[in-house]
C-alpha cells in the first residue's frame, strides 16, 4: 500500500489494482451488509468505496449512470413504470427523472449507509431521491421482485455492484426469471454486467440465461469508466416477448428532450453514444454478439 493513495485490489481481478491519490478520508463504516468509505481524491472528486471496491467517483459517474439509464429508457416509447434494483446512490433516479414521462419509480436498494451516505457527501448524484415520482424501499431486490405483480414495469434497472457480496443473487438465473416476469410485454432491462476483459466467463453465463429468459432481443452494450477495474463497464440489454425493441436505434431520443427541466444536462449520453455502445471488438463478439 503507498501512503496516501487508495488501491482497488479485489481477488475479482487479480494482478491488477487501479489506484487514486487520497486527499482526505471523509467517512468510514459499517453497514449490515459491507464496509462504506467516502473519500476525497485529488483528481476524481469525492468517491464512494463499497468492500474496497471503487462505485462511483464525482468526476467520472455521469458515464455510468446515464448510460445504465439512458440506454433501456431511450428504447421503449413512452416509459411510465421503471424499478431501480440496487442503485441507492441515487444516480439512476436522476436519470430516469430526465423522462417526462415517467409517472413511477420504485427503487429497491438493500443497504440504507449507501442512500444517507451518498445524500451527505454526494448531494448532485442522491438528487434524485427528490423527485416526487420516486418511492425508496429498504430491502433485498431477490425478496422485492417476487412480490411485484406480474407486468407491472416498462423498464427494470439492476444497478449492482459486483457478483462478490450482497449483489451475488442478483447475477443469477432467478433473479432474471423474476425480472421478466415483472415486465410488461416489450418491457425492457438494463444490468450492470461487468468488463469483458475482466469477467468474460461470467458475461457468457448471464448471456444464456438472458437468451434462455427474454424471448424479445438480449444484447451486451459498453461504457468507458475511468475508475472502474479496466476502465470499462458493460451492460445487459434484453426484452421481453412482445413489441420489438432495437436497442441499437433509440425511438425515444432524449437528446431533443435535453432542454426539459431536468436537473443537469447530459454530460456522457447522446444518440450516436447509444448505437455505438453496441459495437464489440472481435473477441467479444465471438462470445456473447448477437447469434
Ligand atoms: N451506482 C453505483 C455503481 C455500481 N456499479 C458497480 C460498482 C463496482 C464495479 N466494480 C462495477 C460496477
Amino acid at each position: 500500500v503507498i501512503p496516501g493513495w487508495f488501491s482497488e485490489i479485489s481477488s475479482m481481478w487479480p494482478g491488477e489494482a487501479h489506484s487514486l491519490k487520497v486527499e482526505k478520508i471523509l467517512f468510514q463504516g459499517k453497514s449490515e451488509y459491507q464496509n462504506v468509505m467516502v473519500f476525497q481524491s485529488s483528481t476524481y472528486g469525492k468517491v464512494l468505496v463499497l468492500d474496497g471496491v471503487i462505485q462511483l467517483t464525482e468526476r467520472d459517474e455521469c458515464a455510468y449512470q446515464e448510460m445504465i439509464t439512458q440506454l433501456p429508457l431511450c428504447s421503449i416509447p413512452n416509459p411510465k413504470k421503471v424499478l431501480v434494483i440496487g442503485g441507492g446512490d441515487g444516480g439512476v433516479l436522476r436519470e430516469i427523472a430526465r423522462h417526462s414521462s415517467v409517472e413511477k419509480i420504485d427503487i429497491c436498494e438493500i443497504d440504507k449507509m449507501v442512500v444517507d451516505v451518498s445524500k451527505q457527501y454526494f448531494p448532485d448524484v442522491a438528487v434524485g431521491y427528490e423527485d416526487p415520482r420516486v418511492t425508496l424501499h429498504i430491502g433485498d431486490g431477490v425478496a422485492f421482485l417476487k412480490k411485484v405483480p406480474e407486468g407491472t414495469y416498462d423498464a427494470v434497472i439492476v444497478d449492482s455492484s459486483d457478483p462478490i457480496g450482497p449483489a451475488q443473487e442478483l447475477f443469477e438465473k432467478p433473479f432474471f426469471q423474476s425480472v421478466a416476469k415483472a415486465l410488461r410485454p416489450g418491457g425492457v432491462v438494463c444490468t450492470q454486467a461487468e468488463s469483458i476483459w475482466l469477467h468474460m466467463d461470467i458475461i457468457e453465463d448471464i448471456v444464456v440465461n438472458c437468451r434462455q429468459i427474454f424471448k424479445g432481443s438480449v444484447n451486451y452494450a459498453w461504457t468507458t469508466v475511468p475508475t472502474y477495474p479496466s476502465g470499462m463497464i458493460g451492460f445487459m440489454l434484453c426484452s421481453t416477448e412482445g413489441p420489438p425493441v432495437d436497442f441499437k436505434h433509440p425511438v425515444n431520443p432524449i437528446d431533443e428532450k435535453e432542454c426539459q427541466k431536468s436537473v443537469r444536462p447530459l454530460k456522457f449520453y447522446n444518440s450516436e453514444i447509444h448505437t455505438a455502445a453496441f459495437c464489440l471488438p472481435s473477441f467479444a463478439k465471438r462470445k456473447i454478439g448477437p447469434k
